[in-house]
């Protein structure tokens, strides 16, 4: 058990701070979800290009075609049942309701509640809705479903989501999300849709600081946010003890309860460090959390410390309220960060030049040069401890080679009050994500197939009715 987090009641914010939550101990919800016609699309939701539009329209043609086949064999007594309930279809012969989200049709398997779906927002490879389920523990539980996004546009894309769903059946941490289920309505030989299921946890930090800044008040005190730094280490520590870097660490993969207890999202970036026959590209992260290495030297080649440059860039976030180094482009995001953190000295610029070459040197050298900065100074106005600029100072290190490690951090006096060595697990084998090799997009949809047919729920999982174990 966690030792020293401090209860609720030692603060007047709104947002209590808890012990770590149990995947086990997720609260049955106490009050109904809102209505669906309250459902507001989100503001990072983008308009479908063409071709998804046309897979829906095609999709939708298909779905009344299929409710007008059902309509016209239903008996009286099956009546008001056969009206939403699908026939029993896809790897599994489960029965499904097609539902209408912001313009999007969900298949919500049997056993879930369609009464009360609320749309949660949608990125570049998916929808999120919450609903709830009653599941196999016994308890009601508020879910995401996340439809995938074109899953299997082209291979770079279908490898994505095959890694992803991989990756939220092998993570079992307090602090990062897995997967509930995993399905589609398809038949094998028409698949075309995926939706992954989790636990919802709570609401993106990039929403409550966004809240923070529109607002002007403070929801986050100080140990708010020693409690969710904490939290990311913790569960960094997990992550890369199985040779996994994250790659996309930034408050909109970061979610928080109202007990304060926070959890990783997505996957979708994230690779296994050990395989080095693909390319680590500099595209993978977004682009305010991205670590100079990835920005420009040791592009194939970097390592963990890139996610530790992440927790540096959030949790000066977390302190000041607005992103640091918000750069509109790749240049403008490296004068941000030397300006901050000084350029690279003589001994970086020659790492640079053997892991590269002198002409990438060059480039970097033709850059202003700044002097790091004295962190105590540039953050004083928001009077932090000497413990957290010392942290900060320590992740914010141009040199990932001289930056501190996951596990140097967990064990920092900043995170001193909650760090319990033996509630900080790591995890006891390096994961093989299987996603090396080149496939096709056929060969990547043949191996999410694979995985949906595979997937093994687990207690928090949702029922399906009727439906023996599997
Ligand atoms: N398990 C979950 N619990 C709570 N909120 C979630 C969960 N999964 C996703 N969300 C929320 O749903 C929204 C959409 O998530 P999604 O992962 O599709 O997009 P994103 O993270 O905003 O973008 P991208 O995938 O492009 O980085 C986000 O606001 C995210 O915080």
């Amino acid at each position: 058990m966690m030792a020293s987090a401090p209860s609720s009641s030692s603060t007047s914010s709104t947002l209590p701070i808890s012990h770590v939550r149990r995947h086990e101990d997720v609260p049955t919800p106490s009050a109904p979800p809102s209505k669906r016609s309250n459902i507001q699309p989100q503001e990072s939701y983008e308009p479908k290009t063409w071709l998804q539009q046309q897979m829906e329209q095609e999709q939708q043609r298909k779905l009344a075609e299929e409710k007008k086949k059902q309509s016209t064999s239903t008996t009286g007594d099956d009546e008001e049942e056969e009206d939403v309930l699908s026939q029993p279809r896809g790897p599994h012969k489960r029965r499904f309701n097609f539902v209408m989200v912001s313009n999007i049709t969900f298949a919500i398997p049997e056993g879930y509640d369609v009464d009360s779906i609320e749309y949660l927002g949608g990125g570049s490879f998916g929808n999120v809705i919450k609903t709830s389920a009653v599941c196999r523990d016994g308890h009601r539980r508020w879910v995401t479903i996340k439809k995938m996004r074109e899953p299997f546009f082209d291979p770079h894309h279908a490898r994505r989501i095959f890694r992803e769903i991989k990756l939220l059946q092998l993570m079992r941490h307090d602090n990062i999300i897995c997967a509930l289920d995993i399905y589609t309505p398809d038949e094998e030989n028409d698949f075309r849709d995926v939706y992954v299921v989790t636990e919802f946890a709570g609401r993106s930090l990039y929403r409550i600081l966004k809240q923070q800044r529109d607002y002007g008040r403070r929801v986050l005190t100080e140990e708010h946010v020693k409690f969710i730094i904490y939290q990311i280490i913790r569960a960094l520590k997990y992550i890369h003890s199985a040779n996994i870097i994250h790659r996309d660490l930034k408050p909109g993969n970061l979610a928080l309860t109202d007990d304060s207890d926070l959890m990783i999202l997505d996957f979708g970036l994230a690779r296994s460090l050990e395989k080095k026959d693909t390319s680590l590209t500099q595209y993978v992260q977004t682009r305010w959390y991205r670590s100079p290495e990835v920005i420009y030297w040791k592009i194939d080649s970097y390592t963990n410390l890139a996610d530790m440059w992440s927790v540096g860039c959030i949790a000066a976030e977390l302190l000041t309220g607005d992103p640091l180094f918000p750069g509109d482009d790749v240049n403008a995001q490296y004068q941000r960060i030397t300006q901050l953190c000084g350029s690279p000295d003589e001994e970086l610029l020659a790492k640079i030049e053997n892991d590269n070459s002198s002409a990438m040197k060059a480039v970097i050298q033709s850059y202003k040069v700044y002097k790091r900065r004295n962190f105590r100074e540039v953050f004083a106005a928001y009077s932090p401890s000497a413990d957290f600029i010392d942290l900060i100072e320590k992740l914010l290190v141009l040199d990932p080679e001289k930056r501190i490690t996951v596990e140097e951090a967990i064990q920092h006096p900043y995170l001193a009050e909650f760090s319990l060595p033996a509630d900080e697990p790591r995890a006891d084998h390096i994961f093989d994500l299987d996603d090396t090799q080149a496939r096709t997009r056929f060969q990547w949809r043949d191996a999410v197939w694979t995985e949906i047919m595979n997937y093994q729920r687990i207690m928090q999982s949702p029922i399906i009715p009727g439906e023996t174990d599997r």
